[in-house]
């Protein structure tokens, strides 16, 4: 029997490869994007694909024609592509029409209406119970705008589908430099930034708090976490002085959880500027100051209150290595943390490694999840 580490879940749970392969879709995302791309890049390395049953799914001509066109960018030190003849796929084809008019590296209403057909195949195989985990290559929402899908994102379309109303954003990624695991979950997610502090309520945020322990005890082993959690203004509102929403509402409601969870530490509210500079010390350990030792004291989660205050730090320690993870849903679902990058899309220059965490998490949760009863988080 060959057993290997889990990496990200801090649990028991060795990943057994005598056990039945985890089944996961792999959805292509935009077609004008670097989707494609970094699926037969991440799918092209066996220590990723090892023991996984992987079915990609997207249109089979598309993915036939951008193999061959990246194939002829030939670059150097580019990662090696798996020929799509090798790969199992649930083939999602497309009118001729739109296929026509998908132009790499512009997202349009033809490469929305694509990427949408991908995803919703996706997950209806995967609540008839043919895939335990779907990981998601990115789309853009504009082009779904384009195409007539009026949604946030990608994981608002899987709760939806799922009829799940209590869901969340969950950014994962292990340093490769420490060890050390940042988890950051989002309270809000894509709206303006004029509507967080309206959008934000005490209710919001236990549903998220909630989300987060029972995901951090069933998906991650952490019974007793430590969660920081960032305040909404400068400096937490500087007692009033510089926003009211802290003393208003937002530290009663802390108050009340603590009393709540009396086993978890509840750190709050941290001034949001200084919340990432421990994450940031224990990410990078040693090579920023190599005389200190890597810094202790760090938090098993961080609550960010809104996208752009959990992710610019989550991006700038770990671009290449964090997956977003929506936490709620009946099923496992990962997607590497950028975007469709229209900017370089077909020049075969994109980087996969998040692509590549992206499966290796969906398939340690699966695994794990298969000795564990179904979440229900309602
Ligand atoms: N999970 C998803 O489906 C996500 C989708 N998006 C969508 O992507 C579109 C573009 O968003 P942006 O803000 O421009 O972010 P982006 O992540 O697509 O690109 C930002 C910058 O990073 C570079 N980049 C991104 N991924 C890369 C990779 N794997 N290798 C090398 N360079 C890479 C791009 O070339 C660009 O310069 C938007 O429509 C947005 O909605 C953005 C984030 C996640
Ligand atoms: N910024 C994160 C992001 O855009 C993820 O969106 P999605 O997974 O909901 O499509």
């Amino acid at each position: 029997m060959n057993i290997s580490q889990t990496l990200f879940t801090n649990t028991d749970t060795k990943l057994d490869n005598s056990q039945k392969r985890s089944r996961l879709a792999v959805t292509l995302g935009d077609p004008a994007g670097i989707g494609t791309e970094v699926v037969l890049k991440a799918l092209a390395d066996p220590q990723i694909t090892q023991n996984l049953d992987i079915t990609v799914v997207g249109s089979k001509s598309l993915l036939q024609e951008t193999y061959l066109h990246l194939q002829r960018q030939n670059h150097q030190n580019s990662d090696l592509l798996i020929d799509p003849a090798k790969l199992t796929i649930l083939d999602v084809p497309l009118d001729r029409s739109i296929e026509s008019q998908i132009i790499m590296g512009s997202g349009n209403a033809a490469s929305g209406e694509a990427s949408f057909a991908y995803l919703e195949t996706a997950i209806a195989r995967t609540l008839e119970g043919k895939f335990q985990a779907i990981v998601t290559a990115p789309i853009a929402k504009s082009a779904w705008k384009a195409a007539g899908y009026d949604y946030p994102g990608q994981t608002e379309l899987l709760a939806m589908r799922s009829h799940v109303t209590k869901f969340g954003m969950l950014f994962v990624a292990r340093s490769p430099y420490t060890g050390w695991t940042l988890r950051t979950l989002l309270a809000t997610t894509h709206i303006p930034l004029r509507a967080v502090a309206d959008t934000l309520t005490p209710e919001l945020m236990s549903l998220k708090l909630d989300l987060l322990v029972e995901c951090l005890e069933q998906d991650f082993g952490l019974k007793t976490p430590k969660i920081a959690i960032a305040g909404l203004n400068p400096h937490s509102g500087e007692q009033g002085q510089l926003g009211r929403e802290e003393i208003d509402w937002l530290i009663p409601w802390l108050e009340k959880e603590r009393d709540h969870y009396p086993n978890l530490q509840l750190d709050g509210f941290i001034p949001p500027d200084t919340m990432w500079v421990k994450p940031a010390q224990a990410w990078y350990g040693n090579i920023l100051e190599p005389k200190k030792p890597t810094i202790q004291n760090t938090a098993d989660a961080y609550l960010a209150l809104y996208h752009d205050q959990g992710l610019i730090p989550v991006k700038l320690m770990a671009f290449d290595q964090a997956i977003n993870t929506s936490i709620g849903l009946p099923f496992i679902r990962t997607s590497p943390d950028h975007g469709t990058a229209f900017d370089i899309a077909g020049q075969g220059i994109a980087n996969s490694n998040s692509m590549k965490v992206a499966i290796a998490l969906a398939a340690e949760l699966a695994q794990q999840r298969q000795n564990l009863p179904i979440l229900t988080m309602q």
